[in-house]
This record gives C-alpha cells, sequence and structure tokens, in this order.
C-alpha cells in the first residue's frame, strides 16, 4: 500500500491557521497540499470544542456522542476533546486535521491519541498543525511553516530549536502592590477531609490540602480526574463547597463572605477567558480591569491606576502599542496580558489553569519566565495547572490527583529547591 502523504504544518501565533483549515475543508487547498483536493476532511481542534459548545449553549443539543450522554458543557476539558475525536473518526473522514491535538490532554491519553493515529494512518491522511516542535508525530515526513498565508518550505522544513528563555526580556522588577486591605494571617486556603461528586458521581474523596502564603504549587492530575473542580471550589463558583472543611484566608466557606470578598483576593486566569475580550478593549484598561475582576472597565481610571498599567505594560515591552486594541495583539502577547492581568493587584492567590495551552514554543517559554518572575518577586501564592512539562517552570509543591471509583485523592510532594524561591519584597 503507498504511504499516504501525512503532512506536518507549524505555525506560529501570527499564523493563519484558521483560513488555511477553512479552504482544507472546502476542497479548494494551496497548490503544496493538492493531494486534499476532492477529499473529505474533518478539523479534530480546541476551535472546534469551542463551536461545539456554542451549538449546545443555543440549541441544547452539540450532535456528538458523550459519555453517558451528558451535555458536552459538563465534561472536564480532556473528556471534550476525547468525545470529538471519537465522533469525527465514527464518521471516516478522507483526512483529519489535528490542530495542536495534544493540548488539554493528560500524558497517558496523550500516547494512547499517538497510538491510535499512527493505526489510522495508513488508510487516513493526517494533516498535523503544530506549534510545539516536541509534538510531531512520528509517521509524519513531510513538512512546511505557515508564515501568515503562506505555506514556506514545504516539503522538508526543518524548525529551529526552540530558545528557552529561562530569565525572559522582561526588564526591571515587577510592579508594585496597589493599596488594598491586608489578608488575615494564616493558610489562605485550607481544604480538610473535602469530597466532591456531581449527580452521585464521586470527583474527590477526602482531600485535605493547605496553601500558605507565598507558596508555589502544581495541580496535577489525568483528565477528569477534579482539577478545575477543586479550582471552583476556591474561586467561588461552586456550590458544593458550602457545608464542608473549606476555610479560605481564615474564614469558613459559606460563613456569609460574598463571592467578591473571596475574588477579591484571588487572581484568576484560564485561556478560555480571552473569549470574553472579543469587544474594542485597550491594553491598559484590559488591565486595569483586573483591579475590579470586570470585562471592559466601566469607571474612570484613576492618574494612579493608569500609571500601575503602564508599568506592566513597559515590563511586558507592550508600552509602544498601549492604545492599541487587546484583539490586535497576537495570541502569545494577549496571554501575557491576560497574565499580567490577574496578577495586577498582587492577590493573595494566583490561579492559572493551564497558561500554556494553545501557544507555540517561543510564547509559552515568555509565559514560563513571566509567572517565574511573579512568583520571585512578588508575596503571591501560586498554582498553576499544566499537562505539559514546561521547561523552566518547576513548583516548589504538587498536588497530585490520583482517580478511584470513589473519587480522586490528593498526594502531596515537595519539590523544594534550596534557594530558588528568592523574596525581594520580603516579610
Ligand atoms: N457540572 C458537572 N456535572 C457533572 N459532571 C461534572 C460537572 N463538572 C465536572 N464534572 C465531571 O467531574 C470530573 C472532573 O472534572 P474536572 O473538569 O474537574 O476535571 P479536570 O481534572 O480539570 O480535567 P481536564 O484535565 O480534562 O481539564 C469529570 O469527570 C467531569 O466530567
Amino acid at each position: 500500500m503507498p504511504v499516504l502523504p501525512h503532512t506536518a504544518i507549524y505555525t506560529d501565533n501570527r499564523s493563519g491557521k484558521e483560513a488555511l483549515c477553512r479552504e482544507l475543508l472546502q476542497g479548494t487547498p494551496p497548490p503544496e497540499l493538492r493531494f486534499l483536493e476532492g477529499r473529505r476532511g474533518e478539523l479534530f481542534s480546541n476551535a472546534r470544542v469551542a463551536s461545539l459548545l456554542e451549538e449546545e449553549a443555543r440549541h441544547g443539543r452539540a450532535g456528538l456522542n458523550t459519555p453517558a450522554d451528558r451535555e458536552l458543557a459538563t465534561l472536564s476539558s480532556g473528556e471534550r476533546k476525547k468525545a470529538l475525536l471519537k465522533h469525527l473518526l465514527s464518521t471516516s473522514p478522507d483526512f483529519l486535521i489535528a490542530d495542536n491535538p495534544l493540548d488539554h490532554l493528560d500524558r497517558n491519553y496523550q500516547q494512547e491519541l499517538l497510538e491510535l493515529l499512527e493505526n489510522l494512518s495508513a488508510q487516513t491522511l493526517v494533516i498535523q498543525f503544530l506549534s510545539r516542535q516536541g509534538d510531531l508525530f512520528p509517521f509524519i515526513h513531510q513538512y512546511a511553516f505557515l508564515n501568515g498565508s503562506k505555506l514556506e518550505g514545504f516539503p522538508d522544513y526543518q524548525p529551529q530549536p526552540a530558545p528557552i528563555a529561562p530569565g525572559g526580556p522582561f526588564q526591571g522588577s515587577l510592579p508594585p502592590a496597589p493599596e488594598r486591605a491586608p489578608c488575615p494571617k494564616g493558610p489562605l486556603v485550607a481544604f480538610r477531609n473535602v469530597h466532591l461528586s456531581y449527580s452521585g458521581k464521586p470527583v474527590l474523596r477526602a482531600l485535605t490540602w493547605t496553601i500558605e502564603p507565598g507558596d508555589f504549587w502544581e495541580l496535577r492530575g489525568p483528565n477528569g480526574s477534579g482539577k478545575t473542580s477543586l479550582i471552583t471550589l476556591i474561586n467561588g463558583d461552586n456550590p458544593k463547597a458550602y457545608g464542608q472543611e473549606i476555610d479560605l484566608f481564615g474564614r469558613r466557606k459559606g460563613s456569609g463572605e460574598s463571592v467578591w470578598e473571596i475574588k477579591e483576593r484571588i487572581g484568576y486566569f484560564t485561556p478560555a477567558m480571552t473569549d470574553r475580550f472579543r469587544g474594542y478593549h485597550t491594553l491598559d484598561h484590559m488591565l486595569i480591569s483586573g483591579l475590579t475582576d470586570s470585562v471592559g472597565l466601566y469607571i474612570q481610571p484613576t492618574d494612579a491606576q493608569r500609571s500601575l498599567a503602564m508599568a506592566w505594560l513597559r515590563l511586558l515591552q507592550l508600552d509602544a502599542g498601549k492604545d492599541a486594541l487587546f484583539n490586535d495583539l497576537t495570541e502569545g502577547q494577549q496571554r501575557l496580558l491576560m497574565c499580567a492581568r490577574a496578577m495586577i493587584k498582587h492577590p493573595a492567590l494566583l490561579i492559572l489553569d493551564e497558561p500554556t495551552a494553545g501557544l507555540d514554543d517561543d510564547s509559552a517559554a515568555l509565559v514560563v519566565a513571566l509567572i517565574r518572575k511573579m512568583a520571585t518577586e512578588s508575596e503571591t501564592a501560586i498554582v498553576f495547572v499544566s499537562h505539559r512539562e514546561e521547561p523552566g517552570l518547576q513548583a516548589e509543591r504538587i498536588l497530585e490527583l490520583h482517580p478511584g471509583p470513589e473519587g480522586s485523592t490528593g498526594i502531596v510532594i515537595h519539590h523544594k529547591k534550596a534557594g530558588e524561591r528568592g523574596r525581594q519584597t520580603g516579610h
């Protein structure tokens, strides 16, 4: 049997990926990919998951089978991708566009996916879009780079090794904390024997976890193990937190505190949040809105707020375009700005849920460098979730969730290297 012309297309955050996908799916590929003409393709991507979620929100159904026929919105991000892949393969397409297919998948499933696509590759053409060089499928032997809207270097494009910038290009120190009410002394978060289930399905079992001021944690676990659910128990959105032994910032959860009192002490970012800022937001207003946790700015910013925002833009080297709109930035720049927005108030606790998902190697290295800078130059405790091993991003402690029939249990791993976290601001 002839070997199919599986192709990898390297992209960066300036590549016009959506337009190329449309051309391929409409059967009008560029000359280099002429072999796709007249063939039926399917798209396996985060964007496809997002549009199915939108469809479900509007019409009540996303049009694909899910485990136990559940709404897509109630599945974890990895579970949604698995359901989508199963659905697409059931339609036996001639070719599958796999756009950053490993994103959001846990390490075991990444390996399973690779084996599955490798088997499939005998009869189905695979076009892999990849922004992380390490993700390349080994059964692919022709390559190109998507420079804007142009395919370059086909069929033997060789990417340069991505430069890793552990310190990042950020000059100067982290802008200071604005005035705010001091946090009570003691642990920021204390979970004791916490359980969580949805419709009788246990998710978390007897979880005990303490986050102290200034801690640097990674929250780790396979898809569906309960990481995002655990975060929602902290950041105020999950009614299942009430009646449990959960203390936040010195107060028992459910003892009359408002969601805003909790949110004031927490900075939060997950890539899906970026979609909420599609309007016309200038960069300084984006940052200032992080002080009030609003989408958009409904007050006239004070001079102090403006100068704080400018200090952050200078740090991120985005000050030249301060009047530019958030939507005009590259995805990598948007991600840096969103992380800075979550940090601008120097919250007691910063939660970053898969902050590098979907980024190219260079942008991911910048985001990692920014997170490290926040960790070393502030008193903020940081918790991040990532399915990728990011060079330079090593937490001092890891809470690892281990799924079981009665829900996930948590194991704490201490990882601290002497002097790794230097304090410049001091207690
Ligand atoms: N509203 C809900 N209703 C029913 N089940 C839910 C709901 N929200 C989450 N779940 C289930 O709880 C489990 C944990 O989901 P969660 O999103 O916390 O996992 P996760 O560890 O963050 O996964 P991933 O790595 O895929 O993002 C999953 O099996 C999910 O399907």
